[in-house]
């Protein structure tokens, strides 16, 4: 009973046998040794022992077929003269491979296993593959399928994975692909991944499916194409990723030890790869499953430099895939009975972190209905992209990255964007769904060579990779099937715990490097990659769906409704403030421009004056009035009339804030008044009390705040304060950036000091920038 391997899955490829399908043995009778004997034209002592080690074989299989029938005994006897062969032939190998070695390019190396019955025994070893082989017999058993699973045995549905094979003769077979899982979109989904070849012992609700696994390859950097870097990533068939690993020049002894890798998975994106083609093979389906009320999660993973903040957050001309998600999701959502809510956190050196309320460190706790959730942490209700793309902006701003040796704009910190789409049904049936759409960039593994020897820059790198080798014994354990799988490690793995164990339809997406510099990185990243395809999770395939108890859709539709016009009155605070700050920029300009004319400076008699002058004035705190008085007259006009007009438009400013909240008043008291006509115990409207009340609680928090001069009011969150401190604006991804102590005392990305707002960035609060966006992703 042969044990077909890693080793003679690629021995059989190399000599064309490729074809042969794995997973179901040959039943052709094994040829004989004497065959391969001939094909690798050795002689000596080493080919006879090898000879007699696979009739051995032959006639051990025989005998075990009967021993198995037959009785425990003999078996064990035989087990035991096979360890004793082994143990020989092992020796035998090693010889053999310092052979190969003197012999150089004259033998063609090749990789054979020890074969037995015993898993042990079941281990690669350099040599001659048997003829066994290459012709996999039909006796293959419970064990011989669980080697091969581990094999690179791909394009049988969810249960096949692949893991590298170490290839020494070129042109291989083109590998079966797996068929990638057509993520759950409605109730009869079960049946479609059913009959796409997945795995589908699931629960009426969920199915068991597996994590959809993707690579994208970056372009070279221009730092790696400055040291001479060569690819040593090849993608096949947007399939497979072949990985070469050259030797280096003075490693004398590996000089022609020169090896391919190859993978497979479920979609491989070259470095020409769209930002909007990623998002529609990755992400897409997921959006639409959480508007159904699913749960979904997108995770970036590779080593530092890799790409993973680019395809995640992406760049104002191109945006990633968080952006895109949500600008998707609001295309969606035409109806007026869905809300969107949003948060946003950090786990920085194993620390959660609020990055829309920075302040102290969250707690994570079990919720039976939500899963793992950060206690305390921000949830704000969006209604538009542009109000997405306005807290993004805020949250990168707070999060943690640094420039290590490796990326000028490094993220030090794993972050997490959720969002939450509540549906609620207006026909009468009370019908809740939610779903939840997690976007995760996960902070690059890194060799402590890699980034940088400093004290900060180890701690936080020792935190990321502790992370990520506990996200990876998570996904060791869930691949083995084991029944404690230890989430609680590290809080990386705590957050993620629904999504690679629970009912969630993941996806993983991992950065590569093309450099051969690069290669133990993209390595690492391909095998975990890799293993991570293994996983098993519980496709949903029903919503996350309650009926209310008690039918209230009216008031419902009143909340929505109310919801939907605040919005709308924002927006037209912002468009105003917008107004506002032109017109303040517009007189500031007007003020210090005829200060650099040159008929201004003919005024005065010498630069030095001018200086002492100007300075005399700042002291004396009447800038503006004592320059003003020098002045031709039209210039006093211009400045009087612009004067004038920031004004007018703080009073219209003014008052149109006093309506609004005085619309806000008369509408709560309104929805009070509908609630208090209900009955207290009222389920539905417990609820609605509860946004009511959490509503008129925050506005009086944002008036006491007001009060006490802090930036509260919704208007105020148009307002672009002047940072304190330098901070890493949320597009300025490719720039150098010096950091700075935040008020955390942590340092943060700063890529913009403390000047006023870019005209890149202001676009972001812009109401035409999800317009933009969609226009860019139709392109
Ligand atoms: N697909 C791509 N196309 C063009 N440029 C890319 C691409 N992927 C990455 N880059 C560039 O490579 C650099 C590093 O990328 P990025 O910051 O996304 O890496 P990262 O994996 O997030 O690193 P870290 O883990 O250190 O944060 C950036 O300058 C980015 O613009």
């Amino acid at each position: 009973m042969p044990v077909v391997t890693r080793s003679r899955v690629s021995a059989a490829r190399g000599d064309g046998a490729g074809a042969l399908p794995w997973g179901s043995a040959s039943a052709a009778p094994a040829p004989r040794h004497v065959a391969s004997q001939s094909h690798h034209n050795h002689h000596g002592l080493k080919e006879k022992l090898r000879a007699l080690t696979q009739d051995y074989e032959q006639q051990k299989q025989k005998q075990l077929l009967a021993a198995s029938q037959g009785g425990g005994a003999a078996a064990r006897q035989l087990r035991q003269s096979i360890r004793c062969l082994n143990a020989a032939q092992v020796a035998n190998d090693e010889n053999a491979e310092e052979e190969d070695e003197e012999d150089g390019g004259r033998v063609a190396k090749r990789r054979y296993d020890a074969f037995g019955l015993v898993p042990e025994a079941a281990v690669l070893r350099e040599n001659v593959a048997p003829p066994q082989a290459r012709a996999p017999s039909n006796d293959s058993h419970a064990v011989v399928l669980a080697r091969q699973a581990k094999d690179n045995v791909v394009g049988r549905g969810a249960n096949a994975m692949s893991c590298p094979t170490k290839k020494t003769v070129p042109a291989l077979p083109v590998l079966p692909v797996p068929t990638a899982r057509k993520l759950s979109l409605g109730g009869a989904v079960g049946g479609k991944l059913k009959a796409a070849g997945e795995v589908g012992a699931g629960t009426a609700e969920t199915v068991e499916s597996r994590i959809l696994v993707f690579v994208r390859l970056r372009p070279m950097s221009r730092k790696e194409k400055e040291a001479g870097s060569r690819s040593c990533v090849k993608i096949v068939n947007r399939k497979e990723v072949s990985l070469t690993e050259f030797a280096s020049e003075n490693d004398y002894l590996r000089l022609k030890r020169v090896r391919d890798s190859q993978f497979c998975f479920d979609s491989v994106f070259p470095d020409s790869t769209t930002q909007a083609e990623v998002y529609s093979t990755s992400t897409a389906d997921l959006v639409e499953g959480v508007l159904q009320g699913r749960n979904g999660t997108v995770f970036c993973y590779g080593a530092t430099g890799a790409g993973k903040t680019y395809t995640m957050l992406g760049t104002m001309e191109n945006p990633g895939v968080m952006v895109l998600a949500i600008n998707d999701l609001f295309s969606k959502v035409t109806q007026r009975n869905y809300s969107i809510k949003l948060s946003y956190l950090e786990i920085y050196n194993e620390t959660v972190r609020d990055l829309l309320s920075p302040g102290s460190p969250l707690n994570l706790r079990e919720d039976k209905q939500q899963g793992t959730v950060a206690a305390g942490l921000t949830q704000r209700s969006v209604y538009s992209t542009d109000e997405v793309m306005e807290l993004l902006q805020k949250g990168n701003k707070n999060r943690t990255t640094e420039p290590t040796r490796v990326n000028e704009t490094s993220s030090r910190s794993h972050a997490v964007l959720q969002v939450v789409v509540e549906y609620r049904s207006l026909d009468g049936t009370n019908l809740k769904r939610v779903g939840k759409l997690s976007l995760i960039d996960l902070a690059g593994s890194e060799r402590a060579l890699a980034t940088d020897q400093r004290t900060l820059r180890s701690i936080e790198g020792a935190n990321i990779n502790r992370s990520l080798l506990a996200l990876s014994s998570c996904i060791n354990a869930l691949v083995e099937g084991k029944k404690h799988i230890p989430y609680r490690n590290s809080k990386l793995t705590q957050l993620l715990k629904d999504s690679l164990g629970g009912s969630c339809n993941t996806v993983m997406i991992a950065n590569i490097s093309p450099s051969h510099l690069s290669f133990g990185e993209t390595q690492n990243t391909l095998h975990w990659a890799d293993r991570a395809k293994e996983i098993k999770t519980k496709t949903q395939t029903t919503a996350n769906e309650e009926v209310l108890d008690q039918p209230d859709s009216e008031t419902a539709v009143l909340v929505l409704e109310l919801q939907r016009e605040n919005c709308v009155l924002r927006e037209q605070l912002a468009k105003q403030q917008q107004k506002l700050l032109i017109a303040e920029a517009q007189l500031l300009a007007s003020k210090t421009l005829p200060q650099q004319s040159p008929a201004r400076s003919s005024h005065v008699s010498t630069p030095g004056s001018t200086q002492r002058k100007t300075r005399r004035s700042i002291v004396a705190g009447n800038y503006f009035n004592t320059t003003d008085s020098k002045r031709p007259t039209t210039d006093n006009a211009q400045v009087r009339e612009l004067q004038r007009k920031v004004k007018t438009l703080e009073s219209e400013m003014d008052k149109m804030k006093k309506e609004h909240i005085l619309q806000l008043k008369q509408k709560d008291e309104f929805i009070r008044g509908l609630i208090n006509r209900k009955a207290p115990n009222n389920c539905e409207e417990a609820t609605v009390d509860r946004r009511v009340v959490t509503r008129a609680s925050l506005r009086k928090a944002q008036r006491d705040a007001s009060a006490t001069g802090e930036l509260k009011s919704p208007s105020h969150r148009f307002t672009s304060p002047a940072p304190t401190a330098k901070k890493r604006t949320f597009w300025d991804i490719g720039g150098n950036s010096p950091s700075v102590l935040a008020a955390n005392g942590r340092k943060t990305r700063s890529h913009v000091a403390t000047e006023t707002p870019k005209k890149g960035s202001s676009k972001l609060l812009q109401p035409g920038f999800a317009r933009q966006i969609s226009s860019h992703r139709n392109i």
